[in-house]
């Protein structure tokens, strides 16, 4: 069976690639994606100046099994880091590059993007509307008014095709809003859907105490337990955006998930909490597992079910 895909006009040879955050902060880490079973890869969101993050524990799997919490507070090696990943990075190998930026404000994305457009790449720019864990700052995603704002100014500046990143929404109407704003962009060819559902409390119940330092224990959630608002968020953007495609994650741990995803609308699927919590090795795993959930259904390409979820 063929689980190859085209995103942004790229070619990838899996539909699978890591979530932004999870295995792509450092050059260590992008070199361990390259290595793997993927079929892409993402870096962290970069800020414009090198950043920390929050204090630790930052991130935990939750004690259920279901998922995880994580409050990193953007921390990154800054944007020129990944600009220059970016240019030496190997273009003729089968593995497309994308890049994920998030800067604290308008300014610092409007310069991050004229660096990346300055050097001409053929890396695909993302810009994340939603990153969660910034103490003090909103994330623009659920700002409709700021995020068209947004898209006014880096859409034009960055002129070839790009993606968002987009938080997780939870009413119709969000959806309707948010995809008419997405519609008046066209060279915004993909929406990323989901980030983690913002602003969870991991509780321990021996020792009474949040689980993460950050926030008071506030944290965005991931993992299994947001599977299915990633699905529908998925299919709500893919039945809104005809002329774009989705890329979907949240809550893959296996084939099933990814194979779900597909049905969703998804083009192209991300695995956060369960390649944070197996190691690169997953990639393998769950493209070996797809590969026989489609056999087992019949399906020899992505194209023949993305998309045909059914309703009663
Ligand atoms: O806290 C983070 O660094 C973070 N954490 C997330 O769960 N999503 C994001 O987009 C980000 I920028």
């Amino acid at each position: 069976v063929d689980l190859s895909t085209k995103v942004a006009g790229l070619s990838l040879p899996n539909l699978l690639f890591n979530a932004s955050g999870v295995c792509c902060q450092t050059e260590a880490d992008l070199k361990l994606m390259i290595e793997s079973e993927s079929g892409s890869l993402i870096t962290k969101s970069a800020t414009y100046e090198y950043r920390e993050g929050n204090p630790s524990p930052r991130y935990l799997p939750l004690p259920s099994g279901l998922g995880s919490i994580n409050s990193m507070g953007l921390p990154n090696e800054g944007y020129e880091y990944y600009l220059n990943f970016a240019k030496n990075y190997d273009y003729s190998s089968k593995k497309p590059l994308f890049i994920s930026l998030s800067g604290l404000s308008l300014a610092d994305n409007v310069k991050m993007c004229e660096a990346f457009v300055a050097a001409d790449l053929p890396c695909v720019l993302e810009v994340n509307f939603s990153c969660p864990n910034v103490p003090g700052k909103p994330q623009l995603g659920y700002d409709m008014e700021a995020m068209e704002n947004a898209l006014n100014v880096l859409a034009p500046l960055i002129k070839k095709p790009f993606g968002v990143k987009l938080p997780p929404y939870f009413d119709i109407a969000h959806f309707d809003t948010a995809a008419a704003i997405f519609n008046k962009f066209d060279n915004l060819v993909y929406v990323t859907c989901i980030n983690s559902v913002g602003n969870g409390l991991a509780i321990d119940f021996e020792t009474e105490s949040a689980l993460i330092k950050p926030k008071d224990g506030f944290g965005g959630l991931g993992g299994l337990m947001v599977l299915n608002t990633a699905l529908a968020n998925v299919n709500a953007f893919y039945r809104r955006l005809p002329t774009k495609q989705v890329i979907g994650v949240g809550g893959v741990t296996s084939g099933k998930e990814v194979f779900l995803h597909v049905l969703a609308g998804a083009s192209a699927v991300q695995i956060g909490t369960t390649l944070k919590e197996e190691g690169p090795t997953v990639f393998a795993r769950i493209n070996k597992e797809l590969t026989d959930i489609m056999i087992a259904k019949g399906y020899k390409s992505l194209d023949e079910f993305r998309g045909k979820v059914k309703t009663l």
